[in-house]
């Protein structure tokens, strides 16, 4: 028999263990090698597999891509295959969180009309230190240096323990031509000169190591950081004598949690923000409301926070 080529192993290895035993299971698919060598691990492993690709009809030949992909698929023997096409169009922020909002809500919908119990991301562990990175360079706390959860509700995201250039051999190995998204190689984003720049120079003077320790940092940090969530959940309160008895890092987690439930955009809400409102219980001298994003004022008023109307 054939021996199977060490990264197809691995990528199937990573899979099978987060597979469920029974159940149908989506893979998103872009076509790229990350989600195509995600695709054919788990049809190899899984008993019940499907495959759905988003279309965002963003760039030129989106269409007839998805087509060939799918066309793959059915071949292959993925069932139910999905190509959803969305609009990106008049959504809030940039064309990139537009596309990214717009393609997760048609998993999701795919996922809730198939009954399929998760869909499958191809995130690898390239892409969670990169994750880590971009969050340390701006300064962001606990949450962002989590970097990608391994499963959040229905998507899962069984690669992040695999290396990107596995799944490229993998395909290689496979006979599998993964599609190059020009975006990922674009230097308008930070992210792609994060991976084309920033990474392989900390890996050039540091050693190969850094990629998976950035990796484990962030699995560290997550599970630290969930703890500090749920007591957080436990103490919650808008009464100043409570907020004033708690550590700092578990009021603010509270005020944080706090101003999400009054409606704020989460990706809107900064550190300033909730420094703002922490001083109004820990540095109170009579100060106005706090403006928080989404048009949300709060105040102290009488020894509680309150929203004011
Ligand atoms: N057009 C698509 N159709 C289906 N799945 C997709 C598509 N694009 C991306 N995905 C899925 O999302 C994974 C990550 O892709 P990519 O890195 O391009 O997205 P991202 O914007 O970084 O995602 P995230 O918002 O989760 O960080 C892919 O491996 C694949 O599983």
């Amino acid at each position: 028999m054939a021996r199977i080529p060490p990264a197809v192993a691995a990528v199937r290895l990573a899979v099978r263990r987060a597979l469920p035993a029974e159940g149908l299971v989506l893979v998103a698919c872009s076509g790229g090698a990350d989600s195509l060598a995600l695709a054919a691990a788990a049809r190899f492993v899984g008993a019940s597999v499907g495959l759905v690709t988003v279309d965002h009809a963003l760039q030129a030949g989106s269409a007839t891509r998805a087509t060939e992909l799918a066309t793959w698929a059915a071949a292959a023997g993925f069932d139910p295959v999905i190509v959803e096409t969305v609009s990106v169009e008049g959504r809030p922020g940039g064309p990139e969180a537009a596309a990214r909002a717009a393609r997760y809500e048609a998993l999701g919908s795919a996922a809730e009309r198939t009954g399929a119990i998760a869909v499958l991301l191809g995130h690898t562990r390239d892409d969670q230190a990169e994750t880590v990175l971009l969050a340390l360079a701006r300064g962001a706390g606990p949450r962002g240096l989590s970097g990608m959860p391994a499963r959040k509700g229905i998507f899962w995201r069984p690669l992040l323990d695999v290396a990107r250039a596995d799944t490229r051999k993998a395909c290689a190995a496979l006979g599998l031509a993964p599609w190059e998204d020009p975006h990922n190689s674009d230097p308008a984003y930070a992210r792609s000169r994060v991976r084309a720049d920033a990474l392989p120079a900390l890996v050039e003077a540091l050693g190969p190591a850094v990629v998976a320790n950035l990796a484990r940092s962030a699995e560290l940090i997550a599970a630290d950081n969930e703890e500090l969530d749920r007591l957080a959940a436990a103490a919650f309160s808008v009464n100043v004598a409570d907020l004033s008895v708690m550590s700092r890092a578990i009021r603010r987690r509270v005020l944080h949690s706090w101003a999400l439930q009054l409606g704020a955009p989460g990706g809107a809400l900064s550190h300033r923000h909730v420094a703002a409102l922490d001083a109004l219980v820990t540095e109170w001298h009579g100060q106005g409301p706090v403006h928080l994003p989404g048009g949300i004022e709060v105040a102290r008023d009488r020894g509680i926070l309150v929203r004011v109307p």
